[in-house]
C-alpha cells in the first residue's frame, strides 16, 4: 500500500500513551496556581495517582486538594536533588526557571521524563486536554500549538458524545467476554457488529451535510 508521507512526518508527531498513575512515581515541584491546575489534572484523571509535591509555599486549595488524595504527600520546603531519585516522572511548575533547567538536566540524567509547565523545550512529555464518558477516554494535543483550541476541543466532545455511550461499551464488552472461539474468529465478529456504527455514522453526517445544504439553497432561492 502506497504511503502518504506528508501526512505521516508532518503535523502531530507525538505519541500518546495511557499510564496507570497509581503504580508510578510521581514529582511535582510547585504548589502554586500552575502546581494546583496540573495536580488537579493528575487526580481528576487517576484520583490514586501516587504524587509527592515539593514546594515551599502551598496554596490553600492545593492544600485542600492534597488532603482529599492519601496518596499524594506533601514536603513542604524547597526542592533538594535527592527529591528526583527514583521517580518515574516529574512536573515542574514553580516560578523558578534556573530550578526547572537544572531539574530538566538531572532528569534526563536519570531517565526520568519531565514536563515544564509552559516551556514546551524542557518538556519530555505534554499535558493533554482529556474528554473522560465513563470507561470512554479522548486525548488531545494541539503539538504544543494552542492549549486553548484544545480545551475548546474537548468542550466540544462533551457536549456532543452520547451521555449513554457507557452502555454500548458495556454491551460490547459483555460480547466480547461470551465470545468462543480463536483471536482470528473474535476479531471478525467483534468487527462485523460494529461495521456498522462507523458507516451509519458517515451516513447521518452526510445526510445531515445535504440537508444544511438544501435548506440553505432554499433560504438563498427565497
Ligand atoms: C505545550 C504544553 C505543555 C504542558 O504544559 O504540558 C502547554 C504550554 C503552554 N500553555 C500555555 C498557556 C495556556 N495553557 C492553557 C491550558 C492548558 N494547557 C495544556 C497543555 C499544554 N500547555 C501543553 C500543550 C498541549 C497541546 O499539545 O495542545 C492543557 C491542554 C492540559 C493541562 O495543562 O492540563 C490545558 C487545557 C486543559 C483543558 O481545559 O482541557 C491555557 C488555557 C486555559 O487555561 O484556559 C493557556 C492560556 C491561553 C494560551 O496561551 O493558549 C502557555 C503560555 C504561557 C504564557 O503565556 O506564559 C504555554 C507555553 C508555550 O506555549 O510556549
Ligand atoms: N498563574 C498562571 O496562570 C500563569 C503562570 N505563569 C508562570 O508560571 C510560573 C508559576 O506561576 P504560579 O503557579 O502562578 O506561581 P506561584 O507563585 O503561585 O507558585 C510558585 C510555586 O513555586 C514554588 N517554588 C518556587 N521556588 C521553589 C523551590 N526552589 N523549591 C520548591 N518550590 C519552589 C513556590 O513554593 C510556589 O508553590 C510563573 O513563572 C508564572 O509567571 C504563566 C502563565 C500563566
Amino acid at each position: 500500500m502506497a504511503t502518504n508521507t506528508l501526512t505521516e512526518n508532518t503535523g502531530n508527531n507525538l505519541f500518546p500513551i495511557f499510564l496507570k498513575l497509581h503504580q508510578l512515581d510521581i514529582l511535582l515541584v510547585g504548589a502554586g496556581n500552575v502546581g494546583l491546575e496540573k495536580l488537579s489534572a493528575l487526580l481528576k484523571n487517576s484520583p490514586e495517582a501516587n504524587v509527592t509535591v515539593v514546594a515551599d509555599m502551598v496554596l490553600p486549595e492545593t492544600r485542600a486538594l492534597i488532603g482529599q488524595h492519601p496518596t499524594v504527600s506533601l514536603l513542604e520546603r524547597q526542592y533538594e536533588t535527592h527529591d528526583l531519585k527514583d521517580r518515574d516522572l516529574v512536573i515542574c511548575a514553580t516560578d523558578n526557571q534556573p530550578l526547572h533547567q537544572s531539574i530538566r538536566q538531572q532528569a534526563r540524567g536519570q531517565k526520568t521524563i519531565i514536563n515544564v509547565a509552559d516551556t514546551p523545550d524542557l518538556c519530555d512529555f505534554y499535558l493533554g486536554s482529556v474528554v473522560k464518558k465513563g470507561d470512554l477516554k479522548i486525548a488531545i494535543s494541539t503539538n504544543g500549538k494552542s492549549p486553548t483550541l484544545a480545551k475548546r476541543m474537548r468542550q466540544y466532545f462533551e457536549a456532543t458524545l452520547p451521555d449513554n455511550i457507557q452502555n454500548l461499551l458495556n454491551n460490547l464488552h459483555q460480547f466480547r467476554n461470551r465470545l468462543k472461539g480463536d483471536f482470528q474468529h473474535k476479531l471478525e465478529t467483534l468487527n462485523a457488529l460494529t461495521e456498522n456504527m462507523v458507516a451509519n455514522e458517515a451516513n447521518t453526517s452526510t445526510e445531515g451535510k445535504q440537508k444544511q445544504q438544501k435548506q440553505a439553497e432554499k433560504s438563498h432561492n427565497a
